[in-house]
């Protein structure tokens, strides 16, 4: 299945002292429930830099500052295709809050593996593929 061109998300790894940012998603909403990276997707004509940007201080009110930029990840599954921006946030103005009603907290890089299992399905694909680019000291 061909990626949906659609369906280009920018996807926000906060890092504070070892620990990532996750926030929860709305309930009402496909995939609702359960845990993820803050951001969303791009709109026409946006950078994955911008959405990133704009996302972050959408949902969980913060500035982004600076930010590492990752190689995109494409995931897909039977009936679903996502293209992932992932990008490493280490400096930003703000405390993370939940702006759209969703519980956030911070998760040590250690536990992150074993949450990826409750986060969407191209979750863990993801962090294999940032590790394999050196985003996580070793395991
Ligand atoms: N934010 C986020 N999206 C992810 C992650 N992993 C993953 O597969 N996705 C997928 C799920 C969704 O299909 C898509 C993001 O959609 P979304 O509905 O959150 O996008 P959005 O924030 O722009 O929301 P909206 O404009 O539709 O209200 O990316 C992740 O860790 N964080
Ligand atoms: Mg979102």
């Amino acid at each position: 299945m061909a990626v949906d061109p659609e369906l280009h998300v920018a996807v926000g790894l906060v890092r504070r002292e070892g620990c990532f940012l996750l926030g929860s998603r709305d309930p009402d909403r496909p995939g609702g429930g359960i845990w993820e990276f803050p951001g969303g997707k791009l709109e026409a004509g946006e950078t994955a830099e911008a959405a990133l940007h704009r996302e972050l201080a959408e949902e969980v009110g913060i500035h982004v500052h600076s930010a590492h930029t990752y190689p995109a990840y494409d995931h897909r599954q039977r009936d679903y295709a996502v293209r992932l921006y992932p990008f490493l946030v280490m400096e930003f103005r703000g405390r993370p809050r939940g702006l759209e009603g969703q519980a956030v907290r911070w998760v040590a890089e250690a536990e992150l593996w074993a949450e990826a299992d409750a986060m969407p399905g191209a979750n863990a694909p993801l962090l294999h593929h940032l590790a394999e680019c050196g985003l996580f000291g070793p395991r």
